[in-house]
This record gives C-alpha cells, structure tokens and sequence, in this order.
C-alpha cells in the first residue's frame, strides 16, 4: 500500500522540502506527488513446458514536463506498483538534473528472471511490449534497462514495437544491442558515471580517488562498470556485499584490496571459490569497516535506520536507485556522512540512453570516445550546478539535488500555464 512504501513517503518528503526551500508554492507538490499514469497489466505468457502463467507488470509515467517518459524497465520478483511509481519519480529529478530532454518514467514485470528460459524471457518481453504498445514508443516513453534487464530484452522489445508498428521506431527502447541501433559506451555509462561523480566530488576537496578505500554493495551492471572505473584510478575496494548461490547475503573483505579480474571470477564462481584471499565477514564487520567510501550498487532500502547507525564509511555515493531510507539519511547527516544521491549519482546511464535516442532519431552514430566525452562533460556540468545550489542554500546533496531539478520542473510547468 501507498501510505506503508517507505521510498515513495521519502520521495514525496524530498519533493515538498525542496519545494519549500525554494519558495514554491503547493500546487508543484500536488502535481508531482503521483505519477500522471500507471499502467498495471496481466501478461498471460506460454512457457516452454506448455503451460500458461500471467504475469503481473507495470509501466508507470510520472512526469512529461521536460520531454518524452523515460526510464528503465525491472524484471525482479519485488516489483511492485508502489516500486515502480517511486522509480519514476526518481527518473524525473535525475533526467532534469542532467538537462537532457526526457521526463520519468519506470516499469517492470513482477517474476525472477534467473527461473525462465532465454525463449521465456522473450516471450515476456514480447506480451509486455504488446500489452503498453498504445503509452510508450520515441515520441512518448522509451523504455532503458535495469535490473534483471539487458540489451538483449531492449533489443526484442524494440523489436516488437516495430513489428505492430509496421515501421522502424528504433527509439522506444535504450540499451539496445549495437547492431540495432544501441550506443556504444550506454552499458558502461552508469557504473562509469557513479565513478566520474565520485571524482568530480573528491576533487572539489581538493583530494584524487588514489588510494581512497571503498566498500562495494552489487556487483551487476552499475557495479561492477564502477569497479572497474575506481580500480582505474588506483582506488581499493577492499569489501564487497552479493548474493551468493542461494541468493543469501555475502559479506567478503581482502586487505590489500580486490583486483577487477578477482571480483569477475568470485562472481562467477556465485563466491563459492575464495581463490584469491578474501575472507568472508559478518554483516556488523562489513558495515564497521573504516573506509573512505560505500557504494550500494544494489537494490533500494540497503541502508536502514541500523544499518546506518553501524555503517563506518566517511562518505556514501549511491549507484543503486533509493538505497538510503529516510531514517537513515537522517542518521547519516547527524553523523556528518556526506550522501552522494542516485539521482545525482547514477544519472550516466540515463544519459547514454539520450544520446542512443538522439542517435536513432537522426541515424547517425557517434564513437564511443565521442560518447564517453558527452557523458562525462555532462556529469561534470550536473555536479556543479548541484554544489552551487548546495553551497547557496547550505544544504546536503540530496537536498540540493531536488532543489536543482524542482527548478527545472518548475520553469517548464509555468512556461506551460500549468502553475
Ligand atoms: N542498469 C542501469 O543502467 C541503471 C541501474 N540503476 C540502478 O542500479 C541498481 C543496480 O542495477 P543493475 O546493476 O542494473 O542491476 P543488476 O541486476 O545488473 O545488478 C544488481 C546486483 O546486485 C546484487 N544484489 C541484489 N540484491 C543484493 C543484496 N541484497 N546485497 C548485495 N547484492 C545484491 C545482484 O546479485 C546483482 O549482481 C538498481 O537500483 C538500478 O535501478 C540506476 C541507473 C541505471
Ligand atoms: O536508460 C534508461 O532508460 C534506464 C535508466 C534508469 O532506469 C535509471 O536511471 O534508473
């Protein structure tokens, strides 16, 4: 229920105090309170075994004030309604904060996808596309990855949608493999953002992110692209948190810290084969390790009101979307730990997803050393603009965040007549 989802609560209360802050009035609040639709369906799918078993799926628009819905689709057994409306809403304040020009959007399917066939997984791509082909498309709501989904279902969706289209209509889904029409450089974009903004951060402290240690929550897309990214630049990660082969929490730390290749084969082992000298720790020791850095690249509400209490880190940079519960960002600032929010954080992936629409809609393709400047030159520009309005009106990251993106939102509604 609504009124018992912690994310969307927190979501709605960093939407009125930044409003407040900033002096608007209510209306902006009740128009940004709740997505301006949701679409909940029940896909009915045959699966290889012959038998039928439906599906229950969501595509939640939330904001079309600064262009088209845009967002990623989950494929997880936690999907939910109230999940998906609170990623949307996130989507609208990260897009406005890059000042690229799309609005929010989210959806999932509610299933594991570790439990289906490749062929299965394309038929859900397939009914899903089917049953909101009417609400989305690359003049209303392009569809990117996310979790449990990758540029093989960008790819089939995209190719569905052109199927009842009867034409080529690329730009409805992001991600997409490069042979049909994806960009280079989008599945590395958000782990190399997460990366380029933890940078930008340290050197406006006058310091590097050599020799920052830095402790890891994930390990898919976002995360491991950030590892790589921070292992470049001579950081440590010196603990990281999975899930193992029974999808339990595991929690792994080497002094010396992991090497890229060690976190790639202790993955792919499901962290069954501790070759390379990393000890298993408990939850209490994880979250107590003296670190420069936590990077939850996982799933949301990782950082609880406990959880907060115990964690040791000196900063937190958010890759995931909505890690931090209220409490504990609460908790956090009363610590003084600096949060570097997702919306902020995590803004590269979404846009790469621009440009690989702006390079379907115009049919001509850039480098990836093209891409990767764009992006970078973009993050480095968000960041800013974040850290002057946190500077003015002396408040954290988050806050400044929101306060940013309200504006943008604010300026297009009026340009509207809408307030
Ligand atoms: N893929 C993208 O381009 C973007 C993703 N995000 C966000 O980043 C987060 C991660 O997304 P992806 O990397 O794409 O997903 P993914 O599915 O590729 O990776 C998630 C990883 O987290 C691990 N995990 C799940 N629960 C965990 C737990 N409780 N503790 C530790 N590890 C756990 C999984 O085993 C998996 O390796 C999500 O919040 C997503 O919405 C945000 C922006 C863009
Ligand atoms: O690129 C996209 O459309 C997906 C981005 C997304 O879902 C996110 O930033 O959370």
């Amino acid at each position: 229920m609504e009124e018992n989802y912690g994310p969307l609560l927190s979501v709605r209360k960093e939407i009125d105090n930044a409003r407040k802050k900033l002096g608007l009035n209510n209306d902006i609040y009740e128009i940004l309170k709740n997505p301006m639709r949701i679409i909940e369906v029940n896909l009915p799918v045959k699966l290889d075994d012959g038998s039928v078993k439906v599906f229950k799926a969501f595509r939640s628009q939330h904001s079309n004030a600064l262009g088209i819905f845009k967002g990623g689709v989950r494929f997880s057994p936690l999907v939910t309604r109230e999940e998906v409306m609170t990623l949307s809403m996130w989507m609208t304040f990260k897009t406005a904060i890059a000042g690229i020009v799309f609005g929010g959007g989210k959806g999932g399917v509610n299933l594991d996808p570790k439990k289906y066939s490749s062929s299965e997984l394309e038929r859900i791509a397939r009914a899903y596309i089917d049953a909101i082909s009417a609400y989305v498309g690359e003049e209303k709501d392009s569809i990117g990855p996310d979790v449990g989904t990758n540029e093989e279902i960008m790819g089939i969706m995209a190719d569905e949608y052109e199927k009842l289209e009867n034409r080529k209509a690329p730009g409805v889904t992001t991600g997409k493999p490069i042979a049909f029409g994806g960009s280079k450089g989008r599945s590395e974009s958000t782990g190399l953002g997460v990366a380029t903004i933890l940078e930008a951060y340290f050197l406006n402290c006058g310091e590097s992110l050599a020799g920052k240690t830095i402790s890891l929550e994930g390990f898919g897309n976002v995360g491991s692209f950030f590892a790589k990214n921070v292992l470049e630049k001579n950081s440590k990660i010196i603990a990281i948190k999975e899930l193992d082969y029974k999808s339990e929490p595991i929690y792994l730390y080497k002094e010396d810290g992991f090497s890229f290749d060690e976190l790639v084969s202790l993955k792919e082992s499901s962290y069954k084969n501790l070759t390379c000298g990393a000890k298993f720790i408990s939850r209490e020791d994880f979250l107590s390790l003296d670190v420069d850095v936590f990077a939850p690249c996982a799933l949301e509400n990782s950082i609880d009101e406990d959880e907060a209490k115990i964690l040791n880190a000196k900063l937190v940079i958010e890759g995931a979307n909505g890690p931090t519960t209220s409490r504990a960002d609460e908790i956090l600032k009363e610590k003084n730990v600096n949060v570097i929010p997702d919306i902020l954080a995590n803004s590269g992936g979404v846009i790469v997803s621009y440009f690989e629409w702006v390079q379907n809609r115009t049919s001509l393709y850039w480098t990836r050393d093209e891409v990767i400047e764009r992006l970078i030159n973009c993050l480095k520009s968000s960041f800013e603009n974040v850290l002057e309005i946190k500077n003015s009106y002396n408040s954290t990251l988050r806050e400044a965040s929101y306060m940013f993106a309200l504006k943008r939102i604010n300026s297009a509604l009026r340009a509207k007549r809408l307030i």
